[in-house]
């Protein structure tokens, strides 16, 4: 298995590319399965999981043709046809490796009426449940029966009637399937407490593109007038946030000056303001970011939230940099209850992190030292080489395996603004 080794202390300057959105890809990619025209997706993300949900729609049928697999080509160009569906089932070897598979659910009860997909399971940042993306496929008039660890979901003859639903807790992903079961269903249907992450929005705009009714985009009330049958489409995936603001905090622990091209300020004003707040300059312009540090970082208090609030998906990040301000900070994690499973690694490193239940308590300015340490989910791994780019000395992470699901050519990006950075085979 691959580790990184980082050697600490130089500050970083240059510019980064910012690839298109891992999550975005995620929950577009499935809208495949909905017509029988062919959909190019651009800006796809080399990524593990990106590999992987390719391979899941194969499963289905679905052909998947790639151009741009040069090394030196940053952004894919996928094309995939679903003319005609040989199953709907997505088996647990699959689905197992990768949480986003459930994003299959909504698509494949639109377009067969029916879908049998493998129970996800718990993962290192929490429980994460599926049950409100199963309670809005029944309030749209879905069957779904439990057996043998999957979840089978069955539309009436004619389809899905549609209908009305209400979240009670804010859910990206049951928000992303229940849109996309919607979209096919014979009447009109409402989702009231939604997720309004920019993720959704770029799901609503493929599907609009691709001929849905959807009101209310970007807002967390949702009116979808089904349609009898989707069309094909070209789409873009947008640029990745949480890749933007990850290397944000990565420049700005090392006091640097970065530029993030193609990052989209507009989608990321929690973390921008969190930054600001901390003391980093940030420069927005139509296409792109310019972060620079100049002085001491100053302590804040956060707090995760759904969008528009601070992305939980920043919070690691966030932490590692926090640990270099004068003086002490409070994290607090709402969204997922385990998601401080980096804080016995930054305390390897020399970092003065208590926590409590769901809040973290970052006293700076820590004396961080290279050590080695393990990446156990994939942006707590991040906050490991955030705090390597500053320590004294060599860090290695291991399981980078984690990196590589979420962060397209890290090394890569992180050597060409000046870090000292290589990936080795582990012993
Ligand atoms: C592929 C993808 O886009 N992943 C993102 C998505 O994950 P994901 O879509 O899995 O996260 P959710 O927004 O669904 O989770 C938010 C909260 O709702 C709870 N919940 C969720 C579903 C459900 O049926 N029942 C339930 O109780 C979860 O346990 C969690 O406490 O949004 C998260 C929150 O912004 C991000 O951290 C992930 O990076
Ligand atoms: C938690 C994340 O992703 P996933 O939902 O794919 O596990 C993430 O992107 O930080």
């Amino acid at each position: 298995m691959d580790k990184l080794i980082i050697k600490g202390g130089n500050r970083l300057s240059g510019t980064i590319p910012i690839s298109g959105a891992k999550n975005a890809a995620l929950t577009l990619i499935p809208c495949a399965i909905m017509t029988e025209e062919p959909l190019t997706l651009r800006n796809l993300p080399r990524l593990a999981d990106i590999d992987g949900f390719q391979h899941l729609l194969t499963q289905f049928g679905v052909s998947v043709s790639i151009q741009g697999k040069r090394p030196e080509d940053f952004g894919r160009v996928v094309t995939f046809e679903a003319s005609r569906l040989t199953s709907t089932v997505a088996p647990y070897d699959l689905v197992r490796k990768m949480r986003a598979s459930i994003l299959v659910l909504g698509p494949l009860l639109a377009r067969a009426g029916e879908a049998t997909v493998s129970l996800p399971g718990g993962c290192a940042i929490g429980n994460r449940p599926i049950d409100l993306h199963l309670k809005a496929l029944e309030a749209f008039g879905a069957t779904i029966e439990m057996a043998q660890g999957y979840v089978k979901a069955i539309a009436p003859d004619g389809g899905l009637p549609g209908g009305d639903f209400d979240f009670p807790v804010v859910s990206v992903g049951a928000t992303e399937n229940a849109v996309m079961a919607a979209v096919l269903a014979n009447g009109t249907s409402r989702l009231t407490g939604a997720a309004r992450e920019p993720e959704i929005v770029d799901l609503c705009n493929l599907l609009v593109a691709m001929g849905a009714e959807i009101e209310g985009i970007g807002t967390s009330d949702l009116t979808i007038h089904g349609v009898d049958r989707l069309n094909g489409a070209t789409y873009k995936v947008m640029p990745d946030r949480i890749e933007a603001g990850s290397y944000a905090c990565a420049a700005a622990i090392t006091g640097g000056e970065v530029r993030l091209e193609g990052a989209r300020a507009a989608d990321m004003v929690s973390s921008l303001a969190a930054l600001r707040n901390i003391g980093v300059e940030i420069e927005e312009d139509p296409k792109g970011i310019t972060i620079k540090t100049n002085g001491a970082l100053k302590p804040v208090d956060l707090t995760t939230a759904p969008f528009p609030g601070l992305a939980t998906d920043m919070q690691a990040q966030l932490m590692s940099l926090l640990c270099k301000a004068e003086g002490t900070s409070v994290l607090k994690e709402t969204i997922f209850e385990n998601r401080f499973m980096h804080v016995p690694e930054l305390t390897r490193m020399g970092a003065d992190i208590a926590t409590e239940g769901r809040t973290a308590i970052v006293k700076g300015p820590a004396e961080l030292t290279g050590a080695e340490v393990m990446a156990t989910d994939l942006r707590a791994s991040m906050s490991l080489i955030i705090a390597a780019l500053a320590a004294e000395g060599e860090t290695q992470v291991r399981r980078i395996y984690h990196l590589d699901r979420g962060y397209e050519r890290l090394e890569e990006k992180l050597q060409l603004v000046g870090a000292d950075i290589e990936r080795v085979g582990d012993d």
